[in-house]
């Protein structure tokens, strides 16, 4: 047989095939009863889930469906916090910061101490200021000194000036305790004095005036924090605030971070609030041990501590005025 005839009666084949088929699905549909034959009808016909709905006005009312999806997406985007970090905890910064436009309040309050005046507003950090044995000694002085009392809610907090130390949910001065004295050792207040000296004269630098017209402010406090439940006002370290508002004296806010965001506790990240209501930006701080964040005091850095998630944050806030009336440079940290 050729080529040709071959094909020809494989095509002839395939054809006779799919006839007998045909033959006996009709073969087949004639056997069927009547209610066999109906329900096939019906598969066919019909939609697995039953017939679409279909309603008066069905092409507007989708139209409108999709266009109010589109606003709520176009509204989520356009009014969502948008966000920016000062400092991961991971990374070791020896400078990182940025300039902000100074607050009218805080202009004002500096014309009167035009020596103290910055070259501009600003928030700052840095991982070279303090060194790892500065931080180390700071973060047992604040542990050591808190554990003597310590907030029943999450905030407790060691004032080094006046001695208020946390306690239940009131207040006891830690020099009235006999303990206190293997605390406030002479060694350990020379560090925190090196440390203050060594952040002032950053401060000093970053904005641009001299060291001789800042002086250290009260409170001048460790702070611990975590989860537990406030039980007073003292507790509530999340609230938004200005700290030229908060505490009338500071100028210039500095703080020591004592542990690390991530490691030692969750949460607790430092949050500057910058645009408006409608448009709100966030720049956000991590905790790292060692780190010091500096920063002018007025409302140019509205600011808040995210509620501690888990574990403890420990930081040491040492602020400086302008005011030589508020100044505790030569008062006394207590020494023994
Ligand atoms: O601990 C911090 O990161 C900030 C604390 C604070 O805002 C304050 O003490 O005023
Ligand atoms: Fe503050």
């Amino acid at each position: 047989m050729s080529e040709e005839t071959k094909l020809t009666k494989r095509k002839h084949d395939i054809k006779t095939t799919s006839n007998e088929t045909a033959v006996n699905n009709e073969e087949r549909e004639e056997e069927k009863t009547p209610v066999e034959k109906s329900s096939t009808e019906k598969d066919v016909k019909s939609p697995k889930f039953g017939p679409m709905p279909s309603f008066k006005h069905q092409r507007v009312w989708s139209r409108i469906v999709v266009l109010i999806g589109l606003a709520i997406y176009i509204w989520y985007f356009a009014t969502r916090t948008k966000m920016s970090n000062l400092g991961f905890q991971k990374d070791k910064h020896d400078l990182r910061g940025h300039v902000v436009i100074c607050s009218s309040d805080y202009e004002q309050e500096l014309s009167t101490y035009p020596q103290c005046f910055p070259k501009h507003c600003g928030r700052y950090i840095s991982d070279k200021i303090v060194t790892e044995s500065e931080t180390n000694v700071l973060l047992d002085l604040a542990k050591e000194g808190i554990a003597l009392g310590g907030s029943d809610g999450g905030a407790s907090i060691l004032d080094l000036h006046s001695g208020a130390l946390s306690y239940g949910t009131k207040f006891i001065n830690i020099y009235s305790l006999e303990e206190s004295k293997a605390i406030f050792t002479k060694a350990n207040l020379a560090v925190y004095k090196t440390v203050k000296e060594k952040v002032k004269a950053a401060i000093a630098d970053l904005f641009g005036i001299s060291t001789k017209v800042l002086y250290l402010t009260h409170p001048t406090f460790f702070s611990r924090l975590d989860n537990r439940e406030p039980k007073t006002e003292h507790d509530e370290y999340w609230q938004i605030h200005v700290d030229k508002d908060t505490y009338g004296s500071f100028f210039y806010t500095s703080l020591l971070y004592l542990t690390d965001y991530g490691v030692d506790f969750s949460g607790g990240r430092l949050i500057f609030l910058d645009g408006k209501p409608t448009k709100p930006f966030n720049v956000t701080l991590e905790p790292r041990k060692g780190r010091v964040a500096m920063f002018t005091s007025g409302a140019e850095n509205v600011h808040f501590v995210e509620r501690v998630k888990s574990g403890i944050r420990y930081a040491v806030t040492i602020s400086f005025t302008c005011d030589v009336s508020k100044s505790i440079e030569e008062a006394s940290l207590q020494e023994d």
